[in-house]
């Protein structure tokens, strides 16, 4: 997942952007970048490392102007090369630079055209920089150096009808503004803001609520599945549908695990799913577990706490944290090897071992996707002296790739895939497992926004929304991104031009 901002200001937007990053960072950790544009040139800053790391106060400094964006990356395509650190740059037309959430499913075929017919240049592995270059192509057919609203939407329509995935993107357009769309399901979240100020209205564009608050900016309304938004340099708003069947169809993942918990998604507390979501299951443990003798309900810190709170309250059992989490290490899973995922559970968590010695304990988790957290934790909890570990999960088994914007590329790499629950649960050494029933799981977002008839699942199903995937594209990402791939150099770390970016130094 990665993070995206747009700010359309009256005053400076380099710190509100800086800001606004720094909230989104649990969506991507490997690279962050911000451009602004002042007195028709852009400034850029981009690099991989941490928002705190990629800016200092030289770049900040630098980042001149009224108008920006601004991304954080967890790459799903291409390498984890800085060259394919976003936001991504094109000439023409105006000039426009550009960031983007998801993932393309037909990135192959779009390289083929974006290449040999519209004759572009891709100087990256990345589907965002391609996608930057279907936009720039739409929007080629425009007339005169100034965008009309009409303009704009007839391009992202166009763009719409080319390609399929996963996709919410902000890029700003020299001389004219800044344009935000989303997919036609939905499927990555973008909300819209606004700001009244003295000089007049801004507006701002965040993958979650979250960065709105962070800024002071009022939450307006998530931009519908299909919808473009458009705001010219002056601030005025213009928003179009521009998709031809857009079915709402959030990928139910944000919920369970990639979103914070005080955003809202789609007009849905992340907060108050993750809390339904302890309530379902805590019935179904209290319903299937009657007979175990569990004392003690502990998170892994930090997604699972509300869920593992609200399963104490279902059973009636003291909840209590057991782990410390080092405040200093990031999120594990979005972290782009397996040899660093799995040094660095034990880096983040520490057991208080008072709290398991001479106790069967209840461990809680938001999901379970490669068991690389639950098999340390578990065996973090006996060192402890626990007597006896069960282990839950939010989230139902994860048995299918995910082609939307998580890197889930291999199927298996995924502990439930081919295997039963007690398979599972014999591999992380649990004393008992269960995880969420998916209905639940659909049951626990839905409940809290009914128009929402349908939710991106396929990690959970195999089913995917978009209907365009089959075995021969999994098999090809699964060639391309397993764990072989990137540590063998398939993956090959590009160290070409990066064009218009500040140095180091
Ligand atoms: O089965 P795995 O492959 O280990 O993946 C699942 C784990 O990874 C995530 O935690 P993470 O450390 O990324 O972030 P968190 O602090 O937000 O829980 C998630 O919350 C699970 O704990
Ligand atoms: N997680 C994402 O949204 C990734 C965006 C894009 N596919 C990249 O790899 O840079
Ligand atoms: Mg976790």
């Amino acid at each position: 997942m990665c993070g995206i901002v747009g700010i359309v200001g009256k005053s400076p937007v380099n710190q509100a952007l800086y800001d606004a990053l720094t909230v989104l960072q649990h969506r991507g950790q490997d690279a962050a970048g911000i451009v602004t544009v002042d007195k028709g040139r852009f400034n850029l800053r981009k690099d991989n490392g941490l928002v705190k790391d990629v800016f200092h106060t030289r770049h900040m400094l630098k980042l001149t102007g009224q108008l920006g964006i601004g991304h954080v990356r967890y790459p799903t395509a291409g390498s984890s090369s800085s060259a394919e650190a976003q936001p991504f740059y094109v000439n023409s037309p105006f000039g426009i630079a550009f960031a983007h959430n998801g993932n393309l499913t037909n990135a192959h075929e779009l390289h083929d055209e974006v290449t040999k017919v519209s004759r572009r240049h891709i100087n990256t592995t990345s589907d965002s920089e391609l996608l930057l270059n279907i936009v720039a192509h739409e929007l080629q057919h425009s007339v005169g150096m100034k965008l009309t609203p009409d303009e704009v939407f007839t391009a992202v329509a166009a763009v719409h009808k080319k390609i399929r995935g996963a996709y919410a993107v902000v890029a700003t357009i020299i001389g004219n503004g800044m344009l935000a769309f989303r997919d036609p399901f939905g499927i990555r979240p973008l909300a819209l803001g606004k700001r009244k100020t003295e000089f007049g209205d801004e507006y701002m564009v965040a993958s979650e609520s979250v960065a709105l608050d962070a800024v002071g900016f009022t939450f307006i309304r998530d931009v519908a599945p299909g919808e473009a938004i458009y705001v010219t340099e002056a601030g005025e708003l213009h928003t179009q549908q521009c998709a031809q069947n857009p079915i709402s169809s959030p990928c139910i993942f944000e919920f369970v695990y990639f979103a914070r918990p005080d955003s809202f998604i789609d007009g849905i507390s992340v907060y108050a799913s993750r809390v339904n979501m302890g309530r379902k299951l805590g019935k179904k443990i209290a319903r299937e577990w009657a007979d175990l003798d569990i004392d003690v309900v502990i998170p892994i810190p930090e997604t699972s706490t509300d869920v593992a709170l609200q399963i104490a309250i279902e059973l009636d059992k003291p909840y209590r944290q057991g782990f410390v989490k080092n405040r200093y290490i990031g999120r594990t899973f979005i972290m782009p090897g397996q040899t660093m995922r799995r040094k660095s559970v034990r880096r983040k968590l520490n057991a208080i071992s008072s709290e398991f010695k001479d106790k069967n304990v209840l461990l809680v988790d938001d999901s379970i996707v490669r068991g690389t957290t639950s098999e340390q934790i578990i065996e973090m909890a006996r060192e402890s002296g626990a007597k006896k570990v069960y282990f839950a999960s939010a989230a139902p088994e994860i048995r299918f790739p995910n082609v939307y914007g998580i890197d889930m590329p291999s199927a298996n790499e995924l502990i439930a895939y081919g295997r039963e629950i007690d398979e599972v649960s014999e591999l992380i050494r649990a004393d008992g497992l269960i995880f969420q029933d998916i209905q639940d799981l659909i049951d626990a977002v839905r409940e809290l926004n009914p128009q929402i008839t349908r939710f991106e699942t396929s990690v959970f199903d195999g089913k995917y929304i978009t209907g365009d995937i089959n075995q021969a594209y999994l098999e090809r990402i699964d060639t391309q991104r397993n764990e072989g791939a990137k540590t063998s150099g398939l993956q090959t770390e590009l160290s070409n031009l990066e064009m218009h970016n500040m140095s180091n130094g």
